[in-house]
């Protein structure tokens, strides 16, 4: 395997490039060491996990059925020569017998091939059960989801990786290594039966033992050189495409997420724009394929077609100088065959390598991401649980870049009181409330926080999927107190929505700016946290519903403690102290 690999150019703003290049070994150390390095890295966890008693009897199982085919074909393989040798002995009854022979041959044979898919395709799908689910508690947990996207990491497209990419890499590593250590076997055995047969030529008074087998070898050997030096910028364009195309289809689901905006601001022009620039380069690197495909199609077609002739080539000498019957030449045309299909594993499975090559490199990004962004959890910030009040002290916050944020803020909050803290925009009130929080990991300092539960109400809150009940609860499951509920909805303003409580919609476009909000306080009212963050939780309400929301919540029996950031004059008199955030130098 080469070890620069050809990536194609992600199609720039500013104009398109080639829509592939070959870039410099040091770039992708894309050695064939690492690269089964990674493989090993990906695979290995499946194999030694709780699930490996049913991996690895599978794939025993697996081998053992694809062992028996093997030995189905060599008897299939003897097979030739008797049947034609029956033929043409003009022998009716041994005809008949061979035909009989040849019901159980491909009957057995029949049953291996179904029983081999069978197995394959459950072993692949347990693989990639566990594959998904592993992946998809590792996204979730240590708030890596958040992290990878707080940190732009390289693996974009998380959803493209655990939806598609670990199903491919689970179908593909297997189907290679059973068809590659198929292939070995079927090769060991055909290649001893195609040696015995084959027998020797003279060449300018030179005898050479197993010609057969020298020709089918060297025939072979050099069709997948010609295979690997057409096809191996194969891989990255595979990898562009998958690349390209998510980021087309991402385009597009902003586009529907943000409809009404769009349609306000009228900028359908700019968002085609965009979206046919992000197709073009589908388009680009698609006819690159095209044209990389037609040729490799264009040399594996005439391939297939001259090897056809190649052994009557190779066997008609011996058969005129009435060394060997036609049976014989049968016998050995088929094992040479079979020898050649063997060493044409390669470049049949030269497409197969390539998209393997491309879904490898893309987990492995994504799995050195979900590491990395689990890895730096622990930040340097000094957290006191049970403190009885939320504080900070001596704190100082950086952006991701190293850039001072904040530094020396000191606040603290006592249970059941309420905070404001106001400043100019951008001075980066929010990501104070980040760091008590525990999701930003740039900075240092002493965090308190009380033991309960906390609830954070940003600016536009999140509605998941389902009923508006299951939003309502959301993050608890959804509960059935319809009284206390229709009694919590009544106070927030949202009275109206009694009757949808259990109707699946699409909440967050159904639902003005400010129904959310109240949404939010409803929700709070609801699941009775210790204390509540609001950040700018009310911009989108009168003062009036203002004033009724934060008056429910600070009347609220359970006396939750409030952080709140804001820039409305009127938020001071629903707090007991007021913060106000500078720059830091
Ligand atoms: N993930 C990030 N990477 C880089 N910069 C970031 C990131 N998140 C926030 N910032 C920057 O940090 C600064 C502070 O952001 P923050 O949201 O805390 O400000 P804020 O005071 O709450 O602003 P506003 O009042 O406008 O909501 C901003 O300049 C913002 O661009």
């Amino acid at each position: 395997m080469s070890n620069s690999i050809a990536v194609p150019d992600h199609p720039s703003a500013q104009g398109r490039r080639a829509p592939w290049r070959a870039l410099p070994a040091h770039a992708l150390n894309w050695t064939a060491v690492t690269f089964f390095q990674d493989v090993w890295r990906l695979a290995q966890p499946y194999w030694a996990s709780e699930e490996k008693g049913y991996a690895r009897g599978m794939l025993s199982l697996l081998l053992a059925i694809k062992l028996a085919a093997i030995y189905i074909c060599v008897r299939q393989n003897e097979w030739y020569n008797s049947f034609h040798s029956a033929l043409q002995a003009n022998d009716i009854q041994a005809f008949f017998k061979q035909i009989g022979i040849f019901g159980l041959i491909a009957g057995s044979y029949t049953i291996s091939l179904v029983s081999s898919h069978w197995a394959a395709e459950g072993l692949k799908l347990r693989w990639r059960d566990w594959l998904v689910r592993r992946y998809t508690a590792d996204w979730l947990s240590s708030r890596a989801y958040y992290r990878i996207q707080l940190e732009g990491r390289s693996s974009a497209n998380p959803d493209q990786q655990i939806v598609e990419d670990l199903g491919l890499f689970a179908g593909q590593t297997l189907n290679l290594l059973v068809g590659f250590l198929d292939m070995s076997v079927s090769l060991i055995a055909f290649t001893s039966i195609l040696w015995g047969l084959g027998g020797t030529v003279t060449v300018a008074g030179v005898s050479v033992a197993g010609y057969m087998v020298f020709a089918v070898f060297g025939y072979a050997f050099l069709a997948s050189w010609i295979t690997h030096k057409i096809g191996n910028p194969l891989a990255g364009l595979h990898s562009a495409n998958q690349r390209l195309e998510s980021e087309f289809r991402y385009g597009l689901v902003r586009l529907r997420e943000n409809a009404e905006t769009v349609a306000f601001y009228g900028g359908e022009t700019q968002e085609r724009r965009v979206l046919n620039e992000r197709w073009s380069g589908v388009v680009e690197n698609f006819w690159a394929m095209m044209r990389r495909e037609r040729a490799m199609a264009c040399f594996t077609h005439s391939y297939t077609q001259f090897s056809i002739i190649v052994p009557f080539l190779l066997a008609a000498p011996r058969y005129f100088a009435g060394q060997i019957s036609f049976g014989q030449v049968m016998q050995v045309t088929a094992a040479f065959a079979t020898v050649q299909s063997c060493l044409n594993y390669f470049i049949n499975s030269y497409r197969e390598i390539a998209h393997w090559r491309a879904t490898t490199e893309r987990l492995k990004a994504f799995r050195t991401d979900l590491d990395q962004a689990r890895a730096s959890e622990s930040s340097s910030f000094v957290r006191m649980h049970g403190a009885g009040r939320i504080g900070v002290q001596d704190l100082h916050l950086s952006l991701p870049n190293g850039r001072a944020l904040v530094s020396g803020v000191d606040l603290s909050v006592e249970q059941g009181k309420a905070l404001l803290i106001r400043g100019p925009s951008g001075t980066g009130k929010s990501t104070v409330l980040r760091a008590i929080a525990g999701l930003w990991p740039y900075g240092r300092g002493n965090v308190s926080v009380t033991s309960g539960a906390s609830f954070f109400l940003p600016q536009r809150p999140y509605l998941p999927l389902g009923t508006l009940r299951q939003a309502i609860f959301y993050p608890a499951p959804a509960r059935t107190d319809d009284a206390e509920i229709s009694h919590i909805l009544r106070s927030v303003g949202l009275e109206h929505l009694i009757e949808r409580l259990d109707t699946v919609e699409p909440w967050s476009q159904r639902l003005s700016g400010g129904e959310q909000q109240r949404l939010a306080f409803a929700r709070v009212m609801l699941a009775r946290p210790e204390t509540v963050f609001l950040d700018e939780a009310t911009s989108a309400l009168d003062e009036e519903a203002e004033r009724n929301v934060y008056t429910l919540l600070r009347n609220a029996e359970w006396k939750p403690t409030i952080v709140s950031i804001g820039h409305r004059s009127t938020l001071v008199g629903y707090h007991d102290e007021t913060l106000d955030l500078k720059r830091a130098a």
